[in-house]
């Protein structure tokens, strides 16, 4: 099966850990030339076929390096058009890229995501396949405050077709443990209300899957969950109860040792035979972990016995869970592949 022509969605994908080593360096090359970066290459740094970041070493990639090298208007255009060419040229029809607010010593959180909005909507003029859609992210990590700004943002921003749709939990999963996200109750609830899609990183690790933590995010009426790897009996029971969209990365989870044993093992084997929820595979950051979606595709055809059908089926159970509206919905029965 030619796992790339497969028309695809892509629900679960990190803006800048999506971007290629290549483009890294292109951006560095140039950075370096006029003086304005004292940083090492990254091809040294992030040397190429380098995929085993696990938890701990996975996530100072961004605060301490890739953060300090896309830093301006020039460089976020040419790392999201390149991002953006990776995804249509490996097949997807509809995508949801998520990114965190954040301001530079050039710019302010808005005017990043201003940047990247007038960068997709002019990608999306000259290749009208592809439809590309923004989730904003809150880190764990940040404030309540910064948390209702970047809300404050998503409410202004909120379009269906042309802007932001949701709103994401996602960073480093040993903070803010045993229930402590609950800070940011008050803002997932606004964001419920003001229509905005939910999706939150969802007991990625044993630190982030504690009772009182699941409770609190079920308790924001998420639509998606990312991950689902350490969730309890009772949580996965009402996951199927709720028939929720889960977003599961394989390869990423492999490679950063999120689980063990394996693709055979992935959780993937089970929720695949639970009826109600449904399942987007997604590449999470396929610049860090290298597996493109298309090759997620033919890695759980060949690890879960998967056959065409099977696998034309399970790529349209994402058109349910998008959140880009049901002009969008109508438009994917249409493109994506039946059998
Ligand atoms: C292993 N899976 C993951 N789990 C949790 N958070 C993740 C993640 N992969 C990426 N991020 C989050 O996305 C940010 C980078 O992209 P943006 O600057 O937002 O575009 C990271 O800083 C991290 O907070």
């Amino acid at each position: 099966m030619d796992y790339v022509s497969l028309p695809k969605i892509e629900l679960h994908a990190h803006l800048t850990g999506s971007v290629s080593r290549h483009t890294l360096h292109e951006i560095w090359k140039k950075k370096k030339a006029s003086g304005q970066t004292d940083l090492d290459d990254p091809l040294v740094v992030m040397p190429e076929g380098k995929h085993d970041y696990n938890l701990q070493t996975f996530f100072p990639l961004f605060s301490s390096y890739i953060y300090n090298l896309i830093t301006d208007e020039e460089s976020i255009r040419y790392a999201v058009n390149s991002v953006l060419q990776g995804f249509l040229d490996d097949g997807i029809v509809y995508l949801e890229l998520r990114t965190t607010p954040r301001s530079t010593t050039n710019m302010s959180a808005e005017t990043y995501i201003t940047i990247l909005l007038n960068a997709i909507e002019e990608f999306e003029k000259s290749h009208p396949q592809m439809h590309t859609r923004l989730i904003l992210s809150i880190d764990r990590r940040h404030s309540v405050e910064t948390a209702e700004s970047i809300l404050e943002l998503a409410t202004r921003l909120q379009n269906s077709t042309r802007g932001v749709v949701g709103i994401d939990l996602c960073g480093d999963p040993t903070a803010r443990p045993g229930g402590d996200v609950s800070i940011f109750t008050p803002v997932f609830e606004q964001a419920s209300r003001a229509g905005l899609g939910i999706t939150v990183h969802f007991a990625e690790a044993e630190a982030s899957g504690s009772y009182e933590e699941l409770r609190t995010l079920l308790s924001w009426n998420p639509d998606r969950l990312g991950h689902v790897i350490w969730e309890d009996e009772a949580a996965k029971k009402e996951i199927a109860k709720r028939e929720l969209c889960l977003e599961l990365c394989l390869s990423c989870n492999v490679q950063a040792e999120m689980i063990h044993g394996g693709f055979e093992a992935h959780h993937f084997k089970h929720w695949k035979d639970v009826k109600g929820p449904k399942i987007s595979l997604g590449t999470d950051d396929v610049g860090v972990f290298g597996s493109p979606l298309s090759n997620e595709y033919r890695l759980v055809a060949k690890h879960f016995h998967l056959d065409r059908s099977q696998i034309c089926a399970l790529a349209r159970q994402g058109i349910e869970g998008i959140f880009g509206g049901d002009q969008e919905k109508e438009r994917l029965r249409q493109v994506m592949w039946k059998e």
